[in-house]
């Protein structure tokens, strides 16, 4: 109470006292920003399209958990981490007579690195995948019972531990703002109405000429076939649309607000922000446009409220206030075919021969670190659009590695590319282990048609696993291709087939590609009608301790916030409306006293009883005054 009446010293009207307003402070994050009103209003293009980058570099050595070493087993999972040549585990028992020809080649290569390499990190992935002999092929089967079930505890342990580590340290920024943003939107307020009296020469009383408000500026989403990220919300979240203009005598209305359209990829969902699974909107398609938030309505000047009863009105609106939402914005790519697959099998080098895409390919895993979209066209006038995904590493779909962050990209796409490397120690036990993480990640992802492709095949490790693969595959009823990218052998055929699998859907989607863009207002009518609640619906509170009652309702605050208390009619007119909807009864039905406090919206009053008008009444600045006393 005493901050209010210190308030309430510099407040326009000496009448008029109000509460100091409610509306959220938003702070920009940039600390050099410090008011946050110096935001401009960006113009009508405000977010101009982002591309999807592939950064060469790996990401921070932190993000990544470093493996147990004396772990028994190196999983697939370790493969993020360079691992230090002088601690890398070696496979001491040779199955057959081709692992040791193999194992041979390795030594030399390895050696070959080591001269090479200064650092002593070899981020190479392939020799991770061996699995300790020592243990798996004991001969001893008690001691291997033992080892394993050694092996399942530590390892639970260490899970549990890179979970927490990982949700500490999340993912860098660019990767999160890939496909997730948070937005401000505000629509603009309406001008404020305006009193004001025709004065002309020969024309005496010529009555009340006071315009209305213009209305505020809307605002939109809209889908921007440019972009195919939602990295443009980085730096700027904040859309406010313009106010309307105040009214000018001679029945001038103000001008209307400039509206706002906010720009977004195609396959972009809009949520209320804090409300998960709550969907809004889906702008799925290019040209698709939703209109957000009304701008606020304009007040209306004195002309306006002449009437037969009240020829000179001396009163006029305030324009209302736009309304705010904080928005969540995530986005789905819209992708036929998504290429998934452990980190460096080759899927960024599929990508680039297959369509005019150039991803960035390196000898070494995560190079993608965002997703990469090429279109594939095919002779007979068809196009179709792929998605290279980061590596998918075992744990995927807890949070491991990069691949999760973008798993839900593939809920959009039809039908999958499984690239395998085939100069992977293990490829089945690769192919299996992302196969799991898909199914673990979400069931019906793993129900998409999918076409598994071999890789690397020009290489003499990947020739000699291709036919034990290949067995392994057609024993569980699938005929992987095999390939290779990088001599774009197969790969015209691999991307046919998997354009036959979706051929149908295709089909049905080109007649839904003629389609008018949808034009979507229904989040604006909800949030419409929710403001222009009717004014008799309001509930109320009582505060014993304080004597304040509460008088909550959409309707009468939106009327409160509008009225302007610079006018005298504007208490008449308030009052009339309290006593008609029901207020004044309803309070004293609830026995208010005099004196006690009333607070609807923004405004303070005082319930003063007499045997002609009981109601509340504004606080004045000077108590000696009484709303009798003027009235
Ligand atoms: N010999 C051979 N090397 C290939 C073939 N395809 C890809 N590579 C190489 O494998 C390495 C990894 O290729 P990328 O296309 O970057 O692999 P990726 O699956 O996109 O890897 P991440 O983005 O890290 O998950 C690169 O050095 C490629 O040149 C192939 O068919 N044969
Ligand atoms: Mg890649």
């Amino acid at each position: 109470m005493a901050s209010f009446s210190s308030l309430s010293l510099s407040f326009i009207s000496p009448y008029a006292q109000s509460r100091s307003k409610p509306r959220k402070q938003f702070t920009p994050k940039n600390p050099n920003l410090k008011n946050p009103n110096t935001i401009k209003t960006p113009p009508l293009s405000s977010a101009s399209g982002g591309q999807a980058t592939t950064f060469t570099r790996l990401p921070p050595k932190d993000d990544f958990v470093i493996p147990s070493l004396s772990s028994s087993e190196i999983k697939l999972s370790d493969l993020t981490v360079p691992v230090h040549k002088q601690n890398k585990p070696s496979s001491k028992i040779k199955h057959n007579a081709r692992e040791a020809v193999k194992d041979i080649v390795e030594d030399v290569l390895e050696d070959d690195e080591e001269e090479e390499e200064d650092s002593g990190f070899d981020y190479g992935k392939f020799e991770l995948f061996e699995v300790n002999s020592d243990d798996e092929f004991d001969d001893d089967d008690e001691e291997y019972v033992v080892d394993e079930l050694g092996f399942e505890n530590v390892e639970e342990g260490e899970e549990e531990l890179e979970d927490e580590r990982e949700k500490e340290k999340g993912v860098p920024a660019v990767m999160r703002c890939f496909d997730r943003a948070k937005i401000y939107v505000r629509s603009g307020d309406g001008g404020n109405g305006v009193v004001a009296f025709r004065r002309e020469k020969f024309v005496p009383l010529g009555g009340p000429s006071g315009g209305d408000g213009g209305r505020g500026g809307n605002v939109y989403l809209e889908v921007d076939s440019a972009m195919n990220s939602l990295l443009p919300f980085r730096n700027s979240i904040h859309f406010r649309a313009g106010r309307g203009g105040h009214g000018q005598g001679s029945k001038m209305n103000g001008a209307k607000g400039e509206d706002v359209v906010v720009k977004v990829p195609p396959g972009t969902v809009v949520r209320a922000a804090g409300k998960e699974g709550d969907v809004l909107l889906e702008l799925l398609y290019p040209g698709d446009r939703a209109l957000l938030v009304h701008g606020g309505r304009g007040g209306r000047g004195n002309a306006s409220f002449k009437s037969g009863t009240n020829k000179v009105p001396r009163i006029a609106e305030n324009g209302e206030e736009g309304p705010e939402m904080w928005l969540e914005l995530e986005l789905k790519l819209v992708a036929d075919i998504g290429i998934v697959g452990a980190p460096n099998a080759g899927k960024s080098t599929f990508l680039s021969v297959i369509s005019a895409a150039q991803p960035n390919i390196a000898n070494y895993p995560f190079t993608t670190l965002l997703p990469n979209l090429g279109v594939v066209s095919f002779d007979y006038d068809a196009t179709i659009v792929v998605a290279d995904l980061p590596g998918l590493l075992e744990g995927a779909h807890r949070g491991f590695g990069l691949g999760h962050e973008f798993l839900r990209h593939t809920e959009r796409c039809s039908a999958l590319v499984h690239i395998v490397d085939g100069s992977s120690q293990q490829p089945e036990y690769e192919y299996d282990a992302v196969r799991l993480e898909l199914e673990m990640f979400s069931p019906e992802i793993a129900e998409k048609p999918y076409i598994v492709a071999y890789n690397k095949m020009d290489l003499p490790d990947a020739y000699e696993k291709w036919k034990s693969f290949q067995k392994h595959l057609q024993s569980r009823g699938i005929e992987p291709f095999c390939i290779s990218a990088i001599n774009r052998q197969g790969t015209r055929e691999l991307i046919t087939a998997a354009y036959e699998l979706i051929r149908q859907q295709i089909e049905d989607k080109k007649g839904e590609s003629w389609r008018d863009p949808v034009h979507f207002s229904h989040v604006a009518e909800m949030v419409k009608k929710q403001r222009t609640a009717p004014i008799n619906e309001f509930s109320i509170s009582h505060d014993s301790s304080s004597n304040t009652w509460h008088i909550e309702g959409a309707g009468l605050q939106r009327f409160v916030q509008m009225t302007n208390w610079r006018y005298m009619d504007s208490d008449r007119r308030f009052q009339h409306v309290l006593e008609a909807c029901g207020v004044n009864k309803s309070l004293i039905k609830r026995g208010v006293k005099e004196g006690d406090t009333v607070i609807i919206g923004e405004m303070e009053m005082v319930w003063h009883a007499s045997p002609n008008s009981s109601g509340p009444n504004r606080k004045i600045s000077t108590d000696s005054v009484k709303w009798a006393d003027w009235k």
